[in-house]
């Protein structure tokens, strides 16, 4: 990575996989609801048959740009295309009937009165009854309802209506398929099945995917790629082990999973920090031009490890959280900076413990700047 791609934290365009077509394209797109501006020049693209996922805190802009793309909102600026045709842009407004989207809704929003067959075929009304029938066979069939077709939705289970809700937007072959936070009625377990299921469908399917999701993990499982949104911008877009690994910016790096920023003084082949001095040539991207120069280095919780000791110490566990299997501590380093490592809950770790911090040598990590003046020697 580029020392150039590791701080922007301007919205960006990301690049479309090279060798597929782009299906949608959002360009400086804005959106103000009043004199609050809740989208700001947000550029995206998506390719075809990519499942592409919006995640980010409640109220940075998800929902928004997914009512946009559906046409469901009006933007103040900029164009969005889809399959190369603006559908939204200057002097142009396509209805959302009239766009070829299918939403799946957070609380899924089946007819009562119909059966999960009645409903799926929806949709439909402009199809002849055998193309109709069979088009409903097919779908029940890809989301494992085959014998659930004349059953009404309060007849069916949590997850089984989830499915009947997603074969009833993809009956219509639409050329874009929204997700609308499409777990968050489900229970912990249940979710965590119908991630895979949800993801096997829409790949079996080919239809190109843009889910919305607050939940890190749900992001990853589900997506080919994560476009991180902050305050109505993108930050990152990059595939789930990019965002990551590789954050662009502190937002990111804090939002996907457990992140402590240690501070770090380079010098020569080595970086100065609270742990001891690491290898420079372990942070990724700080060849070159870096020499005495302050930086945070990104440390995640598997990156170290918290051995006890009685003597010299690096610092002290001051807090422990019980995560299930593991457990998660916060160590006091003694320049008065704090990192978290995660131990397996059999090595337990009582709060005071002094203890000396190892860093995986194997383990990339990743930086940020501080301030980029050279300093004088320390
Ligand atoms: N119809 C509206 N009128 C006024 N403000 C709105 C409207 N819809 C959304 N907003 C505001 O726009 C911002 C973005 O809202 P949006 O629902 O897109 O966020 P979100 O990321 O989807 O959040 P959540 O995860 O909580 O659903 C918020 O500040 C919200 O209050």
């Amino acid at each position: 990575m580029s020392n150039s791609t590791i701080h922007a934290t301007e919205a960006r365009t990301d690049e479309p996989t090279a060798g597929s077509a782009p299906v949608l394209e959002l360009t400086d797109v804005s959106k103000s609801y009043g004199a609050e501006r809740v989208i700001e020049d947000l550029s995206l693209t998506v390719t075809e048959g990519e499942i592409l996922t919006l995640l980010g805190p409640s109220g940075c802009g998800k929902t928004t740009t997914l009512r946009l793309i559906a046409g469901l909102e009006r933007p103040n600026g900029g164009r969005i295309a889809l399959n190369g045709a603006a559908v939204s842009g200057p002097g142009r407004f396509v209805e959302p009937e009239d766009r070829g989207i299918g939403v799946v809704f957070q609380e899924f929003a089946l007819f009562p009165h119909l059966t999960a067959a009645e409903n799926v075929a929806f949709g439909l009304e402009a199809w002849n009854a055998d193309d109709r029938e069979e088009r409903v066979e097919e779908l029940l069939d890809l989301v494992g309802l085959e014998a659930q077709g004349d059953s009404y939705p309060d007849e069916l289970s949590g997850g089984q209506q989830q499915r009947v809700a997603l074969a009833r937007s993809l009956a219509p072959e639409p050329e874009v398929l929204l997700l609308d936070e499409p777990f968050s009625n489900l229970d912990v377990d249940l979710r965590v099945k119908m991630r895979e299921e949800v993801r096997r469908i829409l790949k079996e399917t080919g239809v190109t995917a843009i889910s919305v999701t607050h939940d890190q993990e749900e992001a990853m499982s589900i997506s080919d790629r994560v476009a991180v949104m902050n305050d109505g911008r993108i930050e990152q877009v990059g595939n789930p082990e990019q965002v990551f690994q590789q954050p662009e910016s502190r937002f990111v790096a804090g939002f996907l999973g457990h992140a402590s920023f240690l501070p770090g003084y380079v010098h020569g082949g080595e970086v100065t920090t609270g742990l001891g001095p690491v290898p420079r040539d372990q942070i990724n991207g700080l060849a070159g031009t870096y020499d005495r120069t302050r930086i945070d280095v990104l440390v995640r919780p598997d990156d170290i490890r918290a051995i006890p000791v009685d003597g010299e110490a690096d610092g002290r566990v001051v807090s422990r959280r019980y995560l299930g299997p593991t457990v998660l501590y916060e160590v006091h380093l003694d320049d008065d900076t704090a990192v978290q490592c995660m131990h397996n809950h059999d090595e337990s770790l009582p709060l005071d413990t002094t203890v000396r911090i190892e860093l995986d040598a194997d383990h990339e990590l990743a930086w940020f700047p501080t301030d980029q003046r050279p300093l004088d020697d320390e």
